[in-house]
């Protein structure tokens, strides 16, 4: 994803709000001697998997919705992934793209065993209702056609998403220019490649260049980690659980930033310990670390893209 590299790079090297400390990483990368704790996708145990067809569907449809959990305190992306790994272990048939187009707001609540209305919850719905269509109409009702279709490449397989499927263009504007980020399409391919171990419907060929997924619980560690420095303001903002604004120079930072640190700690680890480490290996252990630290305070912004 060179778009993604470059323009998180283009970002880093003009904010003003968020800096990333390179003596923080040579740092982080010395203590743990270049040896990132390996951690397996599914880690906790909460993900449909059954080798085939249904399980594209279904983590096409998850991460459809792998967006925007913390305004509800008790809902996480746990609920998410083992609410419809239930919901087809009673149905197989719940994730259909006819189905997939009809949806509610209730129904999706219902399926999901979710007591009260999701967080933007209509365009949640607005959203499964696209996969349908657009799964529909161009690859016969299919999300594991839309894999194949992609010949085992990683970019490939994002640029027909972005292009097909609108609600998957993670993108903004700063300082006039278009910043990709397209974590929802990434963790997607990642997610392939972690279920399906590099095989079958996760066999991709150019699976480094994918970078880490921007999201709300990266950063934080990051942050914890003293590789990402925010401005004074920007400290107050989200130790107060104050929203950040979607599209503002903060919120674009934060997630730049955060991709742009990584593949430096990537570059870093793979020069100076002659390793072949993937971003995504670092995107898991970060987040692993991220979730299990329930005092971190992440930034808030409603957004349907992280
Ligand atoms: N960077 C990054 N962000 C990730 C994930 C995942 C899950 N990946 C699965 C893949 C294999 C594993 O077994 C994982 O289960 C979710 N998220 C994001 O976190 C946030 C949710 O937080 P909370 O509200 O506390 O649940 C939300 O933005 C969500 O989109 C990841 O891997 N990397």
């Amino acid at each position: 994803m060179e778009a993604v590299r470059a323009s998180a790079a283009w970002v880093a090297s003009r904010s003003s709000h968020v800096k990333v400390d390179m003596l923080e990483i040579e740092k982080a990368v010395d203590k743990i001697q270049g040896n990132v704790p390996k951690v397996e996708w599914d880690f906790e145990g909460i993900h449909y998997f059954d080798n085939g067809p249904l399980t594209v569907q279904y983590l096409f449809v998850l991460d459809a919705l792998n967006f925007c959990f913390w305004p509800d305190k008790d809902l996480t992306y746990d609920n998410l992934a083992s609410g419809l790994k239930l919901a087809l272990e009673k149905d197989k048939s719940a994730l259909d793209a006819d189905r997939l187009k009809n949806y509610t707001g209730p129904q999706l609540r219902e399926l999901l065993n979710w007591p009260r209305p999701l967080p933007i919850e209509e365009e949640r719905v607005r959203l499964l209702h696209e996969v349908g269509l657009e799964l529909e109409r161009s690859f016969g009702g299919e999300a594991a056609n839309l894999v194949k279709s992609a010949g085992n490449s990683a970019a490939s397989l994002i640029e027909l998403i972005t292009r097909h499927f609108p609600g998957f263009r993670d993108h903004s504007l700063y300082k006039g220019h278009q910043v990709f980020l397209y974590k929802r399409a990434q963790i997607f391919v990642a997610d392939l490649w972690g279920a399906f171990k590099g095989e079958n419907y996760g066999e991709f060929y150019d699976i480094k260049s994918i970078t880490i997924f921007a999201d709300y619980i990266v950063p934080a560690v990051l942050r914890e980690l003293g590789i990402l420095k925010y401005e004074s303001n920007l400290c107050c903002s989200i130790d107060s659980n104050s929203e950040i604004v979607p599209g503002s120079e903060e919120e674009v930072e934060i997630r730049a930033c955060s991709v742009h640190a990584v593949e430096k700690m990537r570059e870093l680890i793979n020069k100076k310990f002659g390793k072949q480490l993937l971003s995504i290996d670092i995107d898991l252990w970060l987040w692993s670390v991220g979730v299990q630290n329930m005092a971190l305070s992440h930034h808030r912004t409603l957004s349907i893209y992280y």
